[in-house]
């Protein structure tokens, strides 16, 4: 065969092997959250934007909720101030939330959306307060205290947790075509802002739309065990003796947590892949190549 053919075979060949996906996937909602930690350099984004303007050429209707921790640090930074985390989320004081409005839905936001537009895709940027789309409460952590015999409550400002989600303004883009791409940015009762965690965000946010699936983009090959290996799919009764024994820490914990109450929710799965590598997107939706760390229910 020469050369020419050998490509052209190849090609015919992926095309067909993506056949059956687009067949399931076509006219069904998948949210993607798209971690700050797999936004590092300009191929890996405008590969995202690629694989996410095809998906919708295609048919599927991809539905983006994007993070941006690694990018509000840098900012914070510039400005002198420190990044301080407690069970994975940051701590948030008025200033911090200021900039976390500035980066979330404002810089990182246009940016992805410019990112999709330039690629040929219909893209429109929203925080939680358009359209009243996330409403939160303040989110109140709580840890163990044995020495006090007691749970010890933890205020770190305002950091947020979804109280409802109104997804009147996502369907309405959905239905003209549109890609939503969404700011982790809620509205409380009082009209305040809060920051959640965009991986909390993008689970419920999945479960209110029904997606057939959740895409948990992050910096890691999926959830690992206590040996660093790839655990390839999550046995739902190993979750608490893994946090328990501190291998699921961190960013992971949200992650984890959103995953399993989308998929009880009624989310088909979710599935926590590498969002560094090159059109990760795409190989995990149309390929046999699929890798991470599948979660279903049973
Ligand atoms: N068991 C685990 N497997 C993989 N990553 C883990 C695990 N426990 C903690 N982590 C940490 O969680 C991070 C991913 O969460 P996070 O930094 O919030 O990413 P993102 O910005 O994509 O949401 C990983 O880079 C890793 O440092
Ligand atoms: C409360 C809380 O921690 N909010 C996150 C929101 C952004 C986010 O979740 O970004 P990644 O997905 O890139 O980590 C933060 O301030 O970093």
């Amino acid at each position: 065969m020469s050369i020419l053919n050998e490509r052209a075979h190849t090609i015919a060949h992926v095309l067909i092997e993506a056949l059956p996906y687009i067949r399931r996937f076509r006219g069904k909602t998948i949210v993607i959250k798209y971690g700050g930690n797999a936004m590092v350099d300009e191929t890996l984004k405008q590969g995202f934007a690629r694989d996410v303007v095809l998906m919708k050429m295609v048919g599927v209707n991809p539905v983006i909720v994007h993070g941006g921790g690694p990018q509000i640090g840098s900012l914070l930074k510039r400005l002198g101030k420190a990044s301080e985390f407690v069970q994975g989320m940051r701590v948030t004081d008025d200033e911090t939330m200021d900039v976390v409005e500035m980066v979330l839905g404002g810089l990182v936001n246009k940016e992805i959306v410019n990112f999709i537009n330039r690629h040929g895709g219909s893209a429109v940027g929203l925080t939680g307060k358009d359209g009243d789309l996330i409403r939160a409460r303040k989110l109140l952590l709580r840890r163990d205290a044995p020495e006090l015999e007691a749970t010890e409550i933890i205020d770190i400002g305002h950091v947020g947790e979804v109280e409802s989600i109104d997804a009147a303004v996502v369907h309405m883009l959905v239905e003209g075509d549109f890609i939503p791409v969404i700011a982790p940015i809620g509205v409380g009762e009082d009209g305040r802002s809060y920051n959640i965690n965009a991986d909390l965000v993008a689970g419920k946010i999945a479960e209110v739309l029904k997606a057939e699936k959740l895409l948990l983009l992050t910096n890691t090959t999926g959830l690992l065990d206590a040996e660093g290996n790839l655990i390839t799919e999550l046995d739902v009764g190993r979750v608490h003796a893994l946090i328990k024994d501190g291998v699921i820490a961190g960013g992971m914990l949200p992650k984890v947590q959103c995953a399993l109450d989308a998929v009880h929710g009624g989310v088909k799965s979710a599935h926590i892949i590498d969002g560094r590598v090159e059109h990760a997107v795409m190989l995990d939706l149309f390929t046999d190549e699929g890798v991470g760390t599948l979660i279903r229910s049973r």
